[in-house]
């Protein structure tokens, strides 16, 4: 029976609300596109809801226990830094509540003449119309899907017991054991998280080596550090193949490596294995579109296998970062209203993790520049030489500069420690400027400062011997 639903019709219809669907529904808006936004959920998606900002929050919460553990040192009493969970996690819940309130998507989206449509998650009907939830129909001249991405649970008989990433805040307590599957960005984010909330954390991989996109030398000292802080780093393994329930309400979770099974007990699992595109029951079958390697594939126009269907964000698998969402989006919006010509240069996209200590990178590892190119050079100044290191007892860590074989291009930027991510930012600066190396060793940086680290890195990339032929 066909549906008498009513259906409302736009330029561009944009599927979700999260750092993708806002930018792209505002941007297709100001190009004067007639534009609906349809939002299953809360406005502002993954990141801010129950991604980059909850987990951020208990970075700091993370940092804070560490601070007060170690303040005696300074000659304060400050106690055991015992962390109260319920507090912790309602914190948590309150700065969300902040940064909500600043990001304003549901206002600027009024303001911009948008609609917003929160009636339920859409499905597609055929490649124009979409159906919600409420039965509503809206069909748009092109779509930007922009769904973002959800947790993978690995297929394992008990798979159901381990806690995702996003639900780590309804854990009831926090666990006394606690194994984290999965060794990437939110795994190692997570491993810090327990660990420094007292936690006997086991962090489980099947890659070699923890983070296993970030140079190898980033990858490494993040490792020895979780090692030294007491964290069981278990990588290369075939696998894990089970959880079960043990009668005292433990997990039981079955790993095997070398061929050999070991089983060991946990109070929580969490499952950070990936991220695909959140499409299990959006219809992409009635449009024409597949998927591939658990994304929308899109072309350099950001356009699907349908022409006028365009994908975003982590939607489409490719760089699943907040910074990337935001100019994916506007790309696909200009080219669903103005037409097929804007392709995104190939921008720089720094990104790191607040472990402890923090990573940060941006631009080509050492392996991946030394693929291109044997001959380039790299530096790198560990921060124990940092005056300011020192003076607040941050001494872990380096900043590895790669630079072309002629001094002239950075390449790539690779930090471990106290504020990794800023000081990489800041190389990303000059790379974007285009700042040959001897200017930047020429830059004055305030004293004392982590920045500093950058000046240092480039004399000594300056001050390298050209490699041999
Ligand atoms: C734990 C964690 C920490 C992270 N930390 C960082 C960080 O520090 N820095 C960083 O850059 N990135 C971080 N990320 C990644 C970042 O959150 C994502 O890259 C970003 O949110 C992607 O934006 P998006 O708009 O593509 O998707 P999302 O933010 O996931 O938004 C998608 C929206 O679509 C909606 N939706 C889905 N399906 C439908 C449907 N069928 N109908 C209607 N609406 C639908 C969802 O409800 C959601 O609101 C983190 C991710 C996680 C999980
Ligand atoms: N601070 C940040 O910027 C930040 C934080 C969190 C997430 N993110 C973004 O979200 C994306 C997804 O991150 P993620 O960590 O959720 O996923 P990921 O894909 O980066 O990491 C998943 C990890 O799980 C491992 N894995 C897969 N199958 C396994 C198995 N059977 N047993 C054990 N381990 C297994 C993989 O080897 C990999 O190391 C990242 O690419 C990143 O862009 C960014």
């Amino acid at each position: 029976m066909r549906s008498l639903a009513r259906v409302d019709t736009y330029d561009v219809v944009v599927i979700g609300a999260g750092p993708a669907g806002t930018a792209a529904a505002l941007r297709a808006a100001e190009l004067g596109a007639r534009v609906a936004v349809l939002e299953a959920d809360r406005v502002g998606g993954t990141c801010v809801n129950s991604g980059c900002v909850p987990t951020r929050v208990l970075a700091k919460t993370a940092r804070l226990v560490r601070e007060v553990r170690t303040a005696d040192r300074y000659g304060i009493g400050a106690g055991p830094g015992l962390v109260d969970w319920p507090t912790t996690v309602a914190r948590v819940h309150a700065t969300v509540d902040r940064v909500r309130g600043l990001k304003r998507e549901a206002e600027r989206f009024a303001e911009a003449g948008v609609t917003l449509v929160l009636e339920g998650r859409a499905r597609f009907v055929d490649d124009v119309t979409l159906e919600l939830a409420s039965g509503r129909r809206v069909r748009g001249s092109s779509i930007v899907v922009c769904v973002g991405g959800r947790s993978r649970r690995l297929p394992i008989p008990g798979a159901e017991l381990a806690t995702v990433p996003e639900d780590v805040l309804a854990l009831p307590a926090l666990p006394r054991r606690v194994a984290i599957v999965g060794a990437g960005s939110t795994g190692a984010q997570l491993t810090t998280i327990f660990s420094a909330f007292g936690s006997e954390v086991t962090l489980l991989d099947v890659a070699p080596r923890i983070l296993a996109t970030t140079d190898d030398d980033v990858s490494r000292a993040v490792a020895d550090a979780f090692r030294s802080q007491g964290v069981d780093v278990r990588t290369g393994l075939d696998g894990v193949t089970a959880l079960e329930r043990e009668a005292d309400g433990t997990i039981r979770l079955t790993s095997v490596e070398d061929g050999a099974p070991s089983r060991d007990r946990f109070d929580a699992v969490v499952m950070a294995t990936g991220w695909p595109a959140d499409v299990a029951d959006l219809g992409l079958e009635n449009a024409g579109l597949s998927l591939t390697n658990g994304a929308i594939a899109v072309d350099r126009y950001f356009r699907s296998a349908v022409g006028h269907i365009f994908a975003a964000g982590d939607a489409n698998g490719r760089d699943l970062l907040v910074q990337a969402a935001h100019f994916e989006a506007e790309a696909a919006a200009e080219n669903a209203v103005l037409g097929v010509n804007r392709r995104t240069p190939g921008h720089l996209l720094p990104s790191g993790g607040f472990t402890d200590p923090d990573y940060a990178g941006v631009g080509m590892t050492e392996a991946e520049a030394r693929r291109r190119d044997p001959l380039c050079l790299v530096a790198t100044v560990p921060l124990a030489e940092l005056d300011r290191a020192v003076i607040d007892d941050r001494e872990t860590g380096f900043l590895k500069l790669v630079a072309d074989r002629r001094r002239e291009v950075i390449l790539g930027a690779h930090a471990v420690g106290e504020n990794a991510v800023e000081i990489v930012q800041s190389v990303t600066t000059a790379m974007a400027a285009g700042v040959d190396l001897a200017t930047l060793a020429d830059v004055r940086f305030a004293y004392p400062t982590y920045g500093a680290i950058v000046g240092l890195a480039a004399r000594a990339l300056l001050a390298e011997p050209p490699a041999a032929a």
